[in-house]
């Protein structure tokens, strides 16, 4: 599969293990199984999908980071008290930097790796959960469905979302890596719901990540998350993706950052 960090890096950083860092910042757990667990966050730049509904704009359609050596994210968070790391992006497996991080972190930290499950670390990479977000049909961008930011930014010398679509419909889903992440790692696949229409695609790829996968996969490690970057949005769709937690028999997940903070950067 093709995978590119679509983050260029600078000569200056050739040759040093440095990753493209968008926030890194002391927050709760706000999604899935450790919800509420005091955590330290670091946000790798660039992704190899284009989810029209991407709550973090500047590592994805726009991404924007300071370059920090391996050495000075590990101090930066060997220095805050949280025990729990948490890995996030953008996509922070596009970045062969972000398995050396882990692996200098591995031994005294808890860690949670944010992902879209399209890219498996190599064998022995130290993660102690893998949050696996696969992404859905309802997710891919089309012209009428992009972020508003990306309409603004679009000039003539922006990709067309065009582009993006087929890329990220191309990307969205291998079923292999995301068996082999589940063999691997505790997980969890938390998937972005954004109403009925969703579920028949979800109980299909449970199905084939359990038909390919070695190790059962029960359905309170399948988290339906509701779609919503602001407050706003979420009230708007919660109550739906609980219901429908309910029906299925799948595990809820609220998103406890956007009820307390909204859309706040470094939350
Ligand atoms: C920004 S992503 C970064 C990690 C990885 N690229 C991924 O998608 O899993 C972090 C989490 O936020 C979720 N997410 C992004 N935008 C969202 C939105 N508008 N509503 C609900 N969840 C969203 C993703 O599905 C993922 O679980
Ligand atoms: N508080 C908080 N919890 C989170 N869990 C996963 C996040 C992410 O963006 O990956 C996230 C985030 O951005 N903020
Ligand atoms: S895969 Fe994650 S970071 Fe990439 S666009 Fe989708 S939600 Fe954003
Ligand atoms: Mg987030």
């Amino acid at each position: 599969m093709p995978v590119t960090s679509e983050v260029d890096r600078p000569e200056s950083e050739a040759g040093g293990s440095s990753l493209p860092i968008n926030e890194l910042f002391a927050s709760l757990q706000g999604e899935g199984r450790l919800v509420g667990v005091p955590s330290t966050f670091v946000r790798t730049s660039g992704c190899n999908l284009r989810c029209w509904f991407c709550d973090s704009y500047h590592t994805s359609w726009e991404p924007t980071h300071a370059w920090m050596a391996v050495d000075e994210i590990v101090e930066e968070v060997r220095t805050r008290d949280p025990n729990h790391v948490v890995l996030t992006g953008g996509e922070p497996t596009i970045h062969g930097e972000s398995f050396e991080l882990l692996r200098r972190l591995g031994d005294d930290h808890h860690l949670t790796v944010e992902t879209n499950g399209t890219v498996v670390p190599p064998e022995g990479t130290p993660i102690d959960l893998v949050s696996v977000s696969p992404k859905l049909a309802s997710s891919t961008p089309t012209p009428e469905r992009i972020p508003e930011a990306a309409v603004d930014a679009r000039g003539d010398d922006a990709e067309p979302a065009s582009d993006w679509a087929d890329r990220h419909e191309a990307n969205r889903i291998d079923i292999d890596a995301l068996a082999t992440l589940v063999e691997r790692y505790e997980s969890q696949l938390k998937f972005v719901a954004t109403g009925r229409d969703d579920m028949a695609e979800i109980t299909e790829l449970v199905d084939r990540v359990r038909d390919a996968a070695s190790v059962d996969l029960p359905n309170d490690e399948v988290l339906l998350m509701p779609e919503g970057r602001t407050r706003e949005q979420l009230a708007g769709t919660r109550e739906t993706v609980a219901e429908l937690a309910v029906e299925y028999g799948f595990r809820y997940t609220p998103r406890i950052h956007v009820d307390i903070w909204n859309d706040a950067p470094e939350t």
